[in-house]
């Protein structure tokens, strides 16, 4: 009788010996692949891996010690304590950290085409708050789905928190949904699982991004806070108010601390009061943690919440409109609002529609060059 590991012993053996070079009746071994591929070892990397090495490489990487205080995609690795959960990567980011240029999505519908983004430019700070407004069909869902991952574009440039959103395979895809951006839709029970608690809603994205029990409890903690949701953390979703209930969901967004949060038409279903609740945490989140917001909105009320208001008009940015604060605050302050046509990399710029339509411009206009302006004049003189 042979034992267990002795067994083992004997078959490879009694292979051995099928093998033998005699051979003679023994089945003849398949060979290694050092044989098989000779001049193509392990240790030669084959064209597809020589590829992904070259991808690797031309990645940024942070340094050493910044590395190691952000942390790597798991927990093991990531700072705890109460100070840690809440701070924001150190990653050193470029300044900007949404950048598109000539952007385009061409969807096909029943053979036809439908050119959704058609040379969008767009460029956005990091720790901006931005809303980008437009009318319904002019692209603002196209873009938000390609800035989030959750779509891609046709053709043109998209770079969001240094990940290329054309060239992006699918584990850098997911891995960028689950930790790079935070989404939020209109509808807040689209971002909420009903059957758990607000405080389960928040742990539940950080449990599939495998971060530890304490860590989560610590996180869910702070957010729920931040966010005035604290007294309503075992409450079920449709126990809550829709203000308290688009909180929440912003919350679930930002539970494995995104760098950037899209929301798309996050007031569409609140009253002015219960709107002006979300963009008020929308801005602490924003001043508190420096993430960086993109707000798509058909709200008008959006225009005295944030700073910056991108319109686009037919899949391109037309204008902008930058608001400031003069005075020194308190009751004499006032704001001002200053609204710019967007010109892209080639000069182009989109005028005003009742700009054009009050002076019937059409095909043509003469353009001149003053001292430190351009004039624009219809091409026939008004009669
Ligand atoms: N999946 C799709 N297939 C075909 N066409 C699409 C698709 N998604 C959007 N479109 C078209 O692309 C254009 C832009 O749509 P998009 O939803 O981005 O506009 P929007 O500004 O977000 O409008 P709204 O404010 O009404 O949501 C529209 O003409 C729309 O019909």
């Amino acid at each position: 009788m042979v034992a267990g590991a002795d067994r083992g012993r004997v078959r490879a053996g009694r292979r051995r010996q099928r093998a033998a070079p005699d051979g003679r009746g023994g089945r003849r071994l398949r060979p290694g692949r050092a044989q098989r591929h000779p001049g193509r070892s392990r240790r030669t990397p084959r064209p597809a891996d020589r590829a992904r090495d070259r991808r690797r490489a031309r990645r940024p990487r942070p340094p050493r010690r910044a590395r190691r205080a952000c942390g790597p995609p798991t927990s093991r690795h990531r700072p705890t304590g109460p100070g840690a959960a809440m701070t924001t990567t150190t990653h050193p980011q470029p300044e900007t950290q949404i950048e598109c240029e000539g952007l385009v999505r061409i969807y096909k519908r029943k053979g036809v085409e439908v050119v959704a983004l058609q040379g969008l430019d767009l460029h956005v700070r990091r720790g901006e708050l931005v809303a980008i407004v437009g009318a319904s069909g002019s692209g603002k869902s196209t873009l938000l789905n390609i800035l989030s991952g959750l779509d891609s574009p046709s053709a043109g440039r998209a770079l969001v928190a240094g990940h290329d959103l054309l060239g992006m395979g699918r584990s850098e895809r997911r891995h960028y949904r689950l930790r790079t951006c935070g989404f939020v839709w209109q509808r807040a029970t689209d971002n909420l699982v009903p059957y758990l608690d607000v405080a389960q809603n928040v742990d539940l994205p950080q449990r599939l991004a495998g971060s530890h029990r304490g860590e989560r409890a610590t996180r869910t903690a702070l957010l729920l806070d931040l966010l005035g949701i604290a007294d309503q953390a075992g409450e079920r979703p449709a126990d809550l108010t829709g203000s308290q209930a688009q909180r929440l969901a912003i919350a679930v967004a930002l539970a494995n601390e995104p760098q950037v949060l899209f929301c798309d038409e996050p007031t569409g279903d609140l009253d002015s009061a219960e709107s002006h609740e979300v963009y008020t945490a929308l801005q602490q989140v924003n001043e508190a943690h420096g993430t960086t917001v993109v707000v798509v909105t058909h709200d008008p009320a959006v225009a005295g919440e944030v700073r910056r208001t991108v319109a686009i008009r037919d899949g391109r940015t037309a204008s902008e409109t930058l608001r400031r604060r003069s005075g020194e605050g308190g009751a004499d302050h006032h704001v001002l609002s200053e609204e710019f046509a967007v010109l892209d990399r080639v000069g182009r710029l989109q005028l005003p529609r009742d700009f054009v339509t009050a002076l019937g411009m059409r095909h043509r206009v003469r353009v001149e060059l003053a001292e430190d302006h351009i004039q624009i004049w219809p091409e026939e003189p008004p009669s």
